[in-house]
């Protein structure tokens, strides 16, 4: 099973969510007439890091911008996914959706781990579930940012059967360094695809990095954008994931007994 991947990475006005939403259906437009199957958006691509105004910025399942992603969807026959801020009963999350392209929330999947220099523990709540789903027939998982730091919760995902990790990212350019590495470690020790997508430009506390990547299940980076906005695309073979399992069988040579 193949598929074409476009990767919009971005800058992203700071709390202005009509601004970064009329600039991400004009990018997704342009993702989907190169051909795209699946568009990545950036981490809180709707409202940036404007943590203190989430009461206005933030919305439920029936705002403006799931509106804007199910029906983009449809229109172009693709998946999206991003993360955009969550309200739910007074309670915020950094929140991870993907829709089919029938329209349809098929994930949503709030960020496990709270990343204190930027103050997400201050005013939103961590998610408990995983961001494990199914995009051509084939089991993938996503995750936020931050939880790549954290490779047994991205370990969780691939024992289920996960042949690849889709990451969005708002990751600061002081740490760009840390972020190729730890992409390309998760790819190699889980023997996945890892299809990132960082945010670039800055707000009042970060510049960040860009850099998004797409890396094989052998390490290999397939694609990756420097620091500038830019629609990265790349065609992944998911085949690819069930050759090297076998070459080096680490799921069947892994100690459990030893380690959980
Ligand atoms: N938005 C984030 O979670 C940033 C994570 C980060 O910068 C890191 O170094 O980890």
């Amino acid at each position: 099973m193949t598929a074409k991947i476009a990767i919009i990475q971005m800058d992203i006005a700071f709390g202005k969510p009509e601004i970064n939403r009329k600039i991400a259906a004009e990018r997704i437009k342009e993702a989907a007439n190169q051909g795209a199957e699946l568009v990545l958006l950036p981490e809180l691509w709707t409202t940036g890091y404007d943590l203190e105004n989430f009461t206005t910025i933030a919305e439920d399942f029936h705002g403006p911008t799931h509106t804007l992603l199910s029906q983009l969807a449809q229109q172009y026959n693709l998946t999206i996914m991003g993360s955009s801020a969550e309200k739910n009963m007074e309670q915020f999350y950094n929140t991870l959706v993907v829709y089919n392209p029938q329209g349809k929330r098929i994930l949503s999947y709030r960020k496990a781990h709270l990343f204190r220099l930027m103050n997400e523990e201050k005013f939103l709540q961590s998610g408990e579930e995983k961001g494990s789903f199914t995009f051509k027939e084939t089991p993938v998982a996503g995750v936020i940012c931050y939880d790549i730091r954290f490779p047994e919760w991205i370990r969780t995902h691939m024992i289920d059967g996960s042949r690849a990790l889709f990451v969005v990212a708002e990751w600061p350019k002081p740490r760009v360094d840390h972020w190729r590495s730890l992409l390309i470690s998760r790819a190699i020790e889980n023997q996945c695809f890892v299809v990132a997508c960082n945010r670039v430009g800055s707000d009042p506390n970060n510049t960040f990095g860009g850099h998004s990547m797409v890396i094989d299940p052998w390490g290999n980076v397939v694609a990756e954008a420097q620091e500038q906005e830019e629609i990265l695309t790349a065609d992944i073979d998911f085949s690819a994931v069930e050759t090297i399992r076998e070459q080096i069988p680490i799921f069947q040579d892994r100690r459990p007994d030893l380690y959980e």
